[in-house]
């Protein structure tokens, strides 16, 4: 529709600005006897076409042939303006009918029992948790899990293209199965978050829903700024409504500790020195969250993930994608930091990520607010899910190699400046005093179960390799 919208906006900028002269100046020869006085900028226009289409005198108008030309063209020219009209007229209708369907869609009598029948709670004192980006990665897992102890689980995601979404569909697929609903929309959909809302009394969201990657976003730094911010307002003005409040868990990142170079990193170290627009947008979460505890009474605890990784994880991150590359045959491509020195990474393994993301649900204080009314304050938090131990890039390659049992092509170049930054190494004390984390699952063995659903789920294991557009 978007695209509908400005192709027909194109053609009318492009209609107007080479008819709109001429059609001004035509209105006195149209208009021979009339009182019409003004004259356009005369600078630029030939003397003798000036004198043509504003004749000094009325009247003083060379030919009548002239004229009737003038007139035909003028004629055609409002012909044109109300063909452009009545497609512009059309359009609106068709876009209004189609976000309307849309609507009508996710709040009709079925749409309204899915949601009911998949927030259900089957354990006592069980969770009713909306989880955002329910059909990515970390939320996926976090979806299973929840529902697996008995809570009640409604996903919502975009299913945007950032990376293929058919994956995604899987995941949905999945869910699916067992019986978790997860609804197609945007977070930046506030009808569609209120109507979920009014649906449901969730006592938690699980906010996932972002847009990820570290180096993407000097290509569309806009859809951070749409999902990170923006989404993360949308939602958090809908949870300060609610009556009741629900708690909200939500995934910061490691990236927010950009250019601290005190390892490891501890919540209490800067971060106010981030190296990619990602990151910005992560601390600026930060940030936003914490207003809306302050403000609003909202029950926030934001977890900063180090480099999660696992089956069904994203395609875009390294371990991915070296994956399919050394399958495939063809080269990866190894950043080296400064000097010649690897880059690390403290990959943490998915399952002990949900154990975390579980964790701070299950010790998340209350929000105090009702219908955005602040009654006292409530619980703001702030931890590190990490491994503790992090591995250099080479050696993670060096892991795949052994798994897939073929050596990588490997372009070892400087790692660019687009947003990297040389290593990562969490301190998780707190999060181990607080929620009990405890990662259990070191970088072979996190990958070892990695590269055995990769085969799988990407067909090698009857022969076939289903991965080219992952
Ligand atoms: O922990 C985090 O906060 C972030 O972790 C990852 O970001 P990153 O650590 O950069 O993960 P990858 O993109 O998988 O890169 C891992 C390492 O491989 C390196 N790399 C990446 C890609 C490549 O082609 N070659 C290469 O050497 C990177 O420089 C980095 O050192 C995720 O992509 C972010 O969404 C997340 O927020």
């Amino acid at each position: 529709m978007k695209t509908k919208l400005f192709i027909w906006s194109s053609t009318f900028s492009s209609f107007f600005s080479s008819r709109y002269r001429p059609f001004q100046s035509y209105l006195p020869a149209f208009l021979p006897n009339s009182n019409f006085t003004s004259t356009p900028s005369s600078s630029n226009m030939p003397h003798q076409l000036e004198e043509e289409l504003f004749p000094s005198t009325p009247g003083k108008i060379k030919s009548d042939r002239r004229t009737f030309h003038r007139c035909v063209a003028s004629t055609s020219t409002l012909f044109l303006w109300a063909l452009f009209l009545i497609a512009l007229t059309a359009s609106y209708l068709s876009f209004i009918a189609s976000s309307g369907s849309r609507y009508l869609h996710h709040t009709s009598h079925d749409w309204k029992k899915h949601v009911r029948s998949s927030a259900q709670i089957h354990r006592k004192n069980g969770f009713s948790v909306l989880v955002t980006g329910a059909a990515g990665f970390v939320g996926t897992h976090v979806s299973l899990a929840l529902k697996k102890r008995g809570d009640g689980v409604v996903g919502i995601d975009n299913f945007n293209d950032y990376y293929d979404p058919s994956l995604k569909r899987s995941r949905r697929k999945m869910l699916q199965s067992k019986n978790i609903f997860i609804v197609e929309a945007d977070i930046n959909d506030r009808r569609i978050l209120a109507k979920l809302f009014e649906t449901v009394p969730f006592t938690h969201v699980m906010h996932l829903a972002a847009q990820a990657g570290v180096r993407y976003a000097m290509e569309n730094p806009n859809s951070y700024v749409h999902s990170n911010i923006a989404g993360l307002v949308t939602l958090l003005e809908q949870c300060k409504e609610a009556k009741p409040q629900p708690s909200i868990v939500w995934a910061s990142s490691s990236s927010v500790y950009g250019l601290n170079d005190k390892v490891p990193f501890s919540e209490s170290d800067r971060t106010d020195q981030p190296a990619s627009l990602y990151a910005a947008t992560k601390k600026a979460g930060e940030e936003i969250t914490h207003t809306y505890n302050h403000i609003y009474g909202l029950s926030i605890t934001g977890l900063r993930f180090f480099t999660v990784y696992g089956p069904w994880g994203r395609p875009d991150m390294a371990y991915f994608s070296f994956t399919r590359n050394i399958l495939q045959g063809r080269p990866i491509t190894v950043f080296r930091g400064k000097d010649g020195v690897d880059l690390a990474r403290d990959f943490t393994y998915i399952d002990d990520i949900v154990k975390g993301c579980v964790a701070s649900l299950d010790t998340a204080g209350k929000s105090t607010g009702t219908g955005g009314k602040k009654k006292g304050p409530a619980p703001y938090r702030i931890y590190n899910l990490g491994n503790t131990s992090p591995v250099t890039v080479p050696a993670l390659v060096g892991i795949l190699e052994k798994n897939l049992k073929t050596k990588a092509k490997k372009n070892v170049v400087a790692m660019p400046g687009n947003g990297d930054v040389p290593f990562t190494h969490a301190n998780i004390s707190l999060a181990r005093r607080d929620l009990g984390y405890n990662p259990t699952t070191d970088l072979p063995t996190g990958l070892r179960k990695f590269v055995k659903w990769y085969l799988s789920y990407y067909g090698y294991n009857d022969g076939k390799d289903k991965s080219v557009n992952s």
